[in-house]
């Protein structure tokens, strides 16, 4: 089967958290590391480029999905799936809506709708509002995100910020009445000017006929969870042997810059069972220390044969404090963008010391370490837990490949780290 579905990804782990599904879904799935220069020789149905976009100017970001847009049509795509975040993380500068905008614009399409529920993660919209788990997104932790925090449930009321478009809504009631009743409420919203409609969906159930209802459209805007229903459009089923990787070699380490709630747990369990673990204190990039040294001498005193946690992971108030002191001593200092910096490049010098599996938490910093690691494209393999498998990629400096799970900060259970290295071990 030829190439259908053509994805753009707003961060790293998004992507991953895309192609796993497809590839669960039964799709087989190619992802790369943003827009190749070129046409890539690959027979995947489904094609996922990965930005790093979601917060970077929206005029950067529009510019970079307008690029993969053109490029997934050039090689074939009859459908384009724009994949952002299940939390919907933006601003009301964008990325969402000024993205969804363009690509709107590009494939001449008058309606498109906006997705993020993915249930088997807890991310459910009811009558437009988005629930995380059993509290509404602005009770979540969100508000506290670093850089989106998310402060108002209601995605009808945080997209029209961000788009020039009427943005209305396609609820619950609608859905569970099938097909016939999505597609009558799309004709009147039309009416009413609505080019954008947030879509209910509680369950995989839900998504499974939003999935059918969408059928050749030509964009769909979402996260991960609306891709369960696509690959059936194509006739294909799901299949455990599109996940299946080489066997894994190396050392085990875990770089995490995602401060989640979700993350904050998983480092807090990691150090009750007596992980190997090192706590990079941001504060040293004040007085100009290098992390990144300090972070070698450290890993290469640690046991080989155990996993290694290294983490600038803090909480809200921490973070708060470390901002507060850098602004005071530099004004233009953008430390969340400088420490994922540090941890690219200590990943990069992890590959020297023999890692050959490494795990990373968090979208912005997973985009800048695959980014450092020079990887062009990722292979998706078992799932570890909902929207993480483990992938393989070739790094160039190694001239070989390693196994790579790119956690999003909210995905996982408590013992994700523990869980993902049995899964390959
Ligand atoms: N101690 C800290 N102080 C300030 N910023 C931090 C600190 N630790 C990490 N950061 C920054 O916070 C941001 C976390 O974003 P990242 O996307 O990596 O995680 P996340 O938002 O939890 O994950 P996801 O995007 O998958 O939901 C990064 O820019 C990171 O550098
Ligand atoms: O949709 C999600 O929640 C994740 O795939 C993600 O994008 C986190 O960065």
């Amino acid at each position: 089967m030829a190439l259908e579905l053509g994805c753009i990804a707003d961060d790293f782990t998004g992507a991953t958290d895309l192609a796993n599904n497809l590839v669960r879904a039964g799709m087989t799935t190619v992802q790369t590391i943003g827009v190749p220069v070129d046409s890539i020789d690959t027979d995947a149905q489904a094609l996922v480029v990965s930005l790093k976009s979601r917060s970077i100017p929206a005029s950067d970001a529009v510019a970079q999905s307008v690029a993969a847009a053109r490029w997934l049509l050039k090689q074939g795509a009859s459908q384009l799936y724009f994949k952002y975040c299940s939390t919907f993380d933006s601003t009301s500068a964008g990325n969402i809506g000024p993205v969804t905008d363009a690509l709107m614009d590009l494939t001449g399409c008058d309606f498109t709708v906006a997705c993020p529920a993915f249930p088997d993660n807890g991310r459910t919209v009811f009558k437009g509002y988005l629930f995380a788990g059993d509290v509404l997104l602005n009770e979540s932790g969100m508000q506290h995100h670093p850089i989106t925090p998310m402060t108002d449930p209601n995605l009808v009321r945080v997209l029209q910020a961000q788009t020039r478009r009427k943005v209305g809504l396609i609820d619950y009631s609608v859905v569970a009445d099938g097909v016939r009743a999505i597609h009558e409420r799309v004709d009147a919203l039309k009416r009413d000017g609505v080019s954008i409609a947030i879509l209910d969906a509680i369950s995989n159930d839900d998504l499974l006929t939003l999935g059918r209802a969408l059928h050749s459209w030509p964009l769909l805007t979402a996260g991960s969870g609306l891709a369960i229903g696509l690959p059936s459009n194509w006739g294909l089923r799901p299949s455990a042997q599109a996940a299946q990787l080489e066997a894994s070699w190396g050392r085990a380490a875990i770089i995490c810059g995602s401060c989640s709630s979700t993350t904050r747990s998983q480092v807090d369990y990691f150090l009750k069972r007596g992980g190997q673990a090192l706590a990079l204190d941001p504060l040293r990039l004040l007085d100009g220390g290098d992390l990144v040294q300090a972070a070698l001498e450290w890993v290469k005193s640690q046991s080989p044969e155990r996993s290694v946690l290294i983490y600038t992971t803090a909480t809200p108030e921490a973070i708060k404090h470390t901002r507060a002191r850098a602004a005071a001593v530099n004004g233009e200092m953008d430390i969340s963008g400088q420490l994922e910096q540090v941890l690219a490049r200590i990943a990069h010098e992890l590959l020297a010391v023999g890692v050959g599996r490494l795990l990373v938490a968090g979208g912005e910093t997973s985009g800048a370490v695959v980014q450092a690691l020079g990887i062009a494209q990722l292979r998706i393999g078992p799932q570890i837990d909902p929207g993480v498998p483990w992938c393989t990629a070739w790094v160039p400096a190694l001239s070989r490949r390693i196994h790579l799970s790119l956690k999003s900060g909210n995905f996982g259970s408590v013992d994700f780290f523990h869980k993902a290295f049995a899964l390959i071990d």
